[in-house]
């Protein structure tokens, strides 16, 4: 899914500065872009604009050829992607298999709805969960109810649950924040390895930022960096304004 924002710009009510400020920007189809920049710079206000959580003030944003402001373009727009939110929201109570399924409701039969009524997955997606959920490490906590498991396991059911529907758009929102290393990679990997679907994550991990082929960067809702390359002095740029360029 192609994203394209035109002079966009979003000011929260109370606030004096915008959250985005004028940004221009094309993503294409089936790239894979990272969003870096300060605490509060506008990453998670581009990605609920997308979603159509937050209404531009000015400016345009198309998706896929859709207008997020419309309902029922909005609803194809929430039905084509998967979002790994930040602080993720998994509904508690239900096993981490569950939630896992969730994102693939909308194409549930009844012995679908079935199976997960009983606690299980349903049996088409048993093999894809149970690859995803080693891929990430969680193959052990899957029958564990969500709330018992640590905040960086939910973050990789949140994950698990993004991409198994197969969604031509991913948004991920810090999706390795509180991850180690090693599974903050094994996040990246599932995340670079969805061929051909448009992947927008935002960091602020450097070390994940440069394994995206491009990189865009906000700071006072404007973009100050779009490029495949960052240097120390490029990051240092991005978050402390601070060098000179000649
Ligand atoms: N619902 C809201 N109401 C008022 N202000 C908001 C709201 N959501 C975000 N903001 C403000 O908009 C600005 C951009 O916030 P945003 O969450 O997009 O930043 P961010 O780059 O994702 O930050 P972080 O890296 O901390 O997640 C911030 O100043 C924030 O306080």
């Amino acid at each position: 899914m192609q994203i394209r924002l035109a002079g966009l710009s979003v000011t929260f009510p109370d606030r004096e500065s915008p959250a985005l400020d004028d940004v221009s920007l094309v993503i294409e189809n089936a790239e894979h872009v990272v969003l870096l920049g300060p605490s509060g710079s506008g990453k998670t206000t581009l990605m609920r604009c997308v979603l159509g959580a937050v209404k531009p003030d000015s400016g345009t944003l198309v998706v896929d050829g859709m207008d997020p402001a419309k309902p029922s373009e909005l609803r194809a727009i929430r039905r084509n992607t998967g979002v790994v939110r930040q602080g993720n929201d998994l509904v508690h109570g239900l096993r981490a298999q569950t939630n896992a399924v969730l994102g693939t409701s909308p194409s549930w039969g009844l012995r679908e709805w079935a199976a997960v009524l009983r606690g299980r997955v349903p049996a088409r997606y048993v093999e894809r969960v149970d690859a995803l959920a080693d891929a990430q490490g969680i193959r052990p906590f899957l029958k564990s109810q969500v709330e018992h498991l640590s905040g960086g396991q939910r973050q990789r059911v949140a994950l698990v649950r993004a991409v198994l529907p197969e969604p031509k758009l991913l948004l991920a929102d810090e999706p390795t924040s509180g991850l180690d290393p090693t599974t903050a990679q094994a996040a990246v990997r599932t995340l670079r390895e969805a061929d051909g679907v448009t992947v927008v994550v935002t960091t602020h991990d450097l070390s994940i930022a440069r394994q995206f082929p491009r990189i865009v960067a906000l700071r006072d809702g404007r973009v100050c960096f779009d490029g495949h390359e960052l240097s120390d002095e490029d990051a240092q740029d991005i978050y402390e304004g601070t060098v000179v360029r000649p």
